[in-house]
């Protein structure tokens, strides 16, 4: 696991946020997902490049409660997941064609799990995923086992880039809560979490 601190150019965050609210906004855009058993994630996501369906935890073309087709991966998104990759120089560089967006509200969570849809060989080759954050301060937990008591805890502030490949790729992570107002201008959102992958 590598946690590049502040990676991301002010400049690039401010650019990210208003990519992510247009993109947000339009046909396979920001929405509520639930679990199997109906309850509402605590957070808003799309998936760019490919749909990721998060009652049936497989990828598609497009998504199956609205038929929308997942937006094209920005090139700007690309191509800041693939330098902060080409920075880790300990794990295999990925040329990503899924990104997923998450957006969290001040309530915003997300319960400990592991990202293990992707492709066979991807993860066999634990090749990264590259997770980039924009705006307030989220508590991040990760650890071997879902046992939140025993993960250990670090703050992910807007611009960092946490980068899971090799042999932390299937690691348990989550975010236990986002602290509110500690993003470091006005305009960014409330915690977006932004992860690409292949
Ligand atoms: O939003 C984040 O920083 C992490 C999100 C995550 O782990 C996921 O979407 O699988
Ligand atoms: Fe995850």
């Amino acid at each position: 696991m590598v946690l590049l601190k502040g990676f991301v150019k002010p400049e690039d965050q401010i650019g990210m946020v208003r990519m992510c609210r247009q993109l947000g906004k339009g046909p396979g855009g920001f929405y509520r997902p639930s679990f199997k058993n109906g309850a509402k994630l605590n957070l808003w996501t799309m998936s760019l490049g490919k749909n990721w369906d998060p009652t049936l935890r497989s990828y598609g073309p497009t998504r199956p409660f609205d038929g929308a087709q997942a937006p094209t991966i920005p090139d700007a998104f690309k191509m800041i997941a693939q330098t902060a990759n080409s920075t880790a120089s300990e794990f295999p560089q990925i040329n990503p064609d899924i990104c997923i967006v998450n957006y969290y509200t001040n309530s915003g969570k997300l319960g400990l799990h592991q990202d293990k849809d992707e492709s066979e060989s991807s993860l066999t080759k634990g090749l990264p995923f590259i997770s980039i954050s924009i705006g307030d301060t989220a508590e991040f937990l990760f650890g071997d086992t879902r046992d939140q008591d025993q993960a250990t805890k670090i703050n992910l502030e807007s611009g960092d880039v946490l980068i899971l490949g090799g042999e932390s790729r299937l690691l348990f992570h989550g975010v236990s809560h986002v602290k509110t107002n500690t993003a470091p201008n006005v305009y960014y959102a409330p915690k977006l979490g932004v992860k690409a992958r292949k």
